[in-house]
């Protein structure tokens, strides 16, 4: 059943393929199209001319309903573009854009075949329309890419995109812009021969004034306003001209003579379309103008589909996403460089944080002052427990060690006294000894405490060299020198669990969470600056569409990457996991695609790329920093831990330490609440993405 039949045409409207009445758009307060009235016939070619910046181009983006215009009315096939159940946007109308609008890493062969399945053409159709536009269009190889192509080339290979599905209405700005003349004349002929059964129609903008005497009208154009509209026959004999570019000189000296002599309402008695006199607003409102007043030429007709309808409207299509799917695929295949640098990139991370941050320190220089001459004094045996790996110890007078740690050269300097050994037997064994034994049976240690991590190590080394001292020279009895505290075996985790084991699940996430925002946060922002997100959306494409194609693709390649990552975190630097793998991998999959929806968001949200970089690099440090990855949540002041446990990464790190290090599973509230903040944030990012680019395409 066609959604078409569940929408009745406007009556009034039949027999024009574009009708657009006191149309105004601005950008901002600069007035581009000013009550602008045109008419395009169905089955003609209509010809849109006039001087650069004059409004072309934004009136044909409101026509099929890209730009939203400020006031009046549009229809197009009989409908305002963008209405429910209509194929405008959509299979009905084939747009060249003025942008080329073309997938760079493409071939021409892709080009089409992109644009066929967004279509829903079949293979063969496809196939045999691709022959046709290569022979029609002049065009090299179809196995060439597009980024080789000259800039003729890539125009035609776009106008061929335009033509693929044999259009109702064709819409082309400037297609034959760097196009030698004989396959302009070629192209002109083609529009002619489409046009003749009266069931295509072709609204066409060019800069060659004279090859739009083939159109059947002509509309000439100045400043947002359209000054006449006729056949170029009658536009030339009304001015007496012999050529269409000395009637459109002379037309822009009337106008401007008239402009001068009366205020803007005056314009009307130019055109043979009657223009109203309203002001535009600045404001953009719908496309569909409900509430507004109607033009004083018709009635236009609001159009309310019903409930079915719309929902079919916004239902996905699988023939939209699957042909977004398959163009990222084919241009992740084109780029094979940049595809193995995102696959090693979480590689390279991980084992970077696993190898730099949160061991040991090692080789740290400390200067050893022992007093003692004896062979076989204490301070020697202490000292052969000191661990060699970390500490690299340097013997030194005492003014030497002294003056070393000054220059920074030592991270600490050891002194024992020279009656270390007697004084500190006597206070093991004597209840009680003066202040001077207790002082000369002391190891005194100073140290460079600047660098928080290696004072730690050193104070726990030298207290684990005493230890095992103890250990070595009183055995049992090392209880009368041990504090009575006793460290039993730890009921989660290990005893010698370092930083490491506490920040790779975090650094997990943060780095799966990040690699996803980088592969998204940008994908919009290019293709609306290349025309691509409007030439698609024109072709039926939905924003929504657009962003479940996004997120799809992108799980693919996440996927490859984690997969990557366990396989570092878990088996090569042996990060213990005692709970189910599959939670892991899943906490992990979600928080890569809360990583792609929030780089949608920016994408959606930003024009160019390095507002979108900035944006993405801005939040990293803040949201490492807050959401507990590096440091524990619990140091985070007041305030700012209620902006912390609210961001995406905070609650899902502590699960994913929890279900890796405790082995819990969903039935823990600490559990499950990561899951569901990392989900609620993934809804959260998908539907601003998808709102932020519906109102913006
Ligand atoms: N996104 C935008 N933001 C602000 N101003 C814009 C934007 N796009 C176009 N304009 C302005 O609107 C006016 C009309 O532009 P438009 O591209 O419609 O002209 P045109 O007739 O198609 O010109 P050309 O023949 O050179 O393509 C110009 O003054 C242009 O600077």
């Amino acid at each position: 059943m066609k959604t078409e039949v569940e929408i009745p045409a406007s009556p009034g409207v039949e027999g024009a393929a574009i009708r657009c009445r006191d149309v105004c758009r601005s950008y901002g307060k600069l007035k581009v199209l000013s009550n602008l009235n045109l008419t395009v016939p169905q089955g003609q070619i209509y010809g849109l001319l006039g001087p650069s910046g004059c409004g072309k181009t934004t009136l044909l983006k409101c026509i099929v309903g890209t730009l939203k215009i400020s006031r009046g009315h549009i229809t197009v096939l009989g409908k305002p573009p963008a209405c429910p159940g209509h194929d405008v946007p959509g299979k009905m109308v084939g747009y060249m854009p003025q942008d080329l609008a073309l997938y760079n890493e493409f071939t021409i062969s892709d080009t089409f075949w992109f644009f066929g399945r967004i279509h829903g053409l079949s293979n063969r159709e496809t196939q045999e329309r691709i022959k046709f536009l290569i022979a029609f269009l002049d065009l090299p190889q179809k196995s060439s890419l597009v980024k080789n192509l000259s800039g003729g080339q890539k125009r035609r290979v776009s106008l061929g995109a335009a033509l693929l599905q044999n259009p109702q209405l064709l819409i082309l700005d400037e297609p034959t812009v760097g196009v030698d003349p004989v396959l302009r004349a070629k192209i002109w002929q083609h529009l002619v021969e489409i046009v003749r059964d009266g069931q295509v129609s072709v609204i066409i903008t060019t800069h060659y004034i004279e090859e739009a005497r083939q159109a059947n009208t002509v509309g000439l154009m100045r400043n947002g306003r359209l000054l006449a509209e006729a056949p170029p026959e009658s536009v030339m004999k009304q001015h007496n001209a012999m050529t269409l570019e000395s009637a459109f000189l002379q037309l822009c000296e009337d106008f401007d003579q008239v402009g001068s002599k009366h205020s803007s309402g005056s314009e009307g008695a130019l055109t043979e379309s009657s223009q109203s006199p309203e002001s535009c607003r600045d404001e953009s409102c719908p496309i569909l103008a409900n509430g507004q007043s109607p033009s004083p030429v018709e009635e236009v007709p609001k159009y309310t589909a019903d409930w079915k309808v719309r929902a079919r409207h916004v239902v996905p299509k699988w023939r939209h996403m699957a042909a977004l799917v398959i163009k990222t695929v084919v241009r992740m295949k084109r780029m094979p460089g940049s595809l193995c640098f995102q696959f090693l990139l979480p590689v390279i991370q991980i084992s970077l944080m696993c190898l730099c941050i949160g061991g040991d320190p090692r080789g740290i220089h400390v200067a050893v002052v022992n007093n003692e001459t004896s062979q076989f004094a204490f301070s020697r045996t202490i000292l052969s427990f000191l661990d060699n790996s970390s500490i690299h110890q340097v013997n030194l007078s005492h003014a030497q060690a002294f003056a070393g740690i000054y220059n920074g050269e030592f991270w600490g300097v050891i002194e024992f006294g020279e009656n270390f050994t007697s004084y500190i037997s006597k206070r093991i064994q004597q209840p009680r000894v003066s202040k001077a034994i207790v002082e000369g049976g002391s190891i005194h240690v100073w140290l460079d405490l600047t660098n928080r991590q290696i004072g730690i190590m050193l104070q726990k080394k030298i207290h684990d060299a005493f230890e095992a001292f103890v250990q070595y020279k009183l055995g049992s009895m090392s209880y009368m020198v041990a504090l009575p505290i006793k460290f039993e075996e730890p009921i989660y985790g290990s005893k010698n669990t370092d930083f490491t084991t506490f920040v790779t699940p975090g650094a997990v996430l943060s780095i799966t969470f990040y690699l996803a925002v980088g592969l998204t946060a940008l994908s919009f922002v290019l293709e609306r600056k290349e025309g691509l997100l409007d030439r698609c959306w024109v072709a039926g494409v939905s924003s929504l569409e657009t962003m479940l194609a996004h997120l799809f693709s992108q799980l693919l390649v996440i996927s490859v990457q984690i997969l990557l990552l366990l396989i570092f975190t878990l088996l090569i630097f042996k990060i213990p996991n005692e709970g189910s793998l599959a939670l892991v991998v899943s906490l992990i999959v979600l928080q890569g695609v809360t990583g792609i929806s929030f780089g949608l968001v920016i994408s959606s949200a930003i024009d160019d790329e390095q507002s979108a970089n900035q944006a993405a690099l801005g939040i990293f440090y803040p949201n490492l920093i807050l959401s507990g990855v590096i440091w524990p949540v619990e140091c985070i002041p007041y305030p700012l831990r209620y902006l912390s446990v609210a961001l995406p990464q905070t609650y899902a790190s502590e699960a994913l330490r929890c279900i890796m290090y405790r082995g819990w599973g969903l039935s823990r509230m600490m559990v499950w609440r990561g899951f569901a903040v990392t989900l609620g944030w993934n809804t959260f990012f998908l539907i601003l993405a998808t709102v932020i680019l519906k109102l913006r395409t």
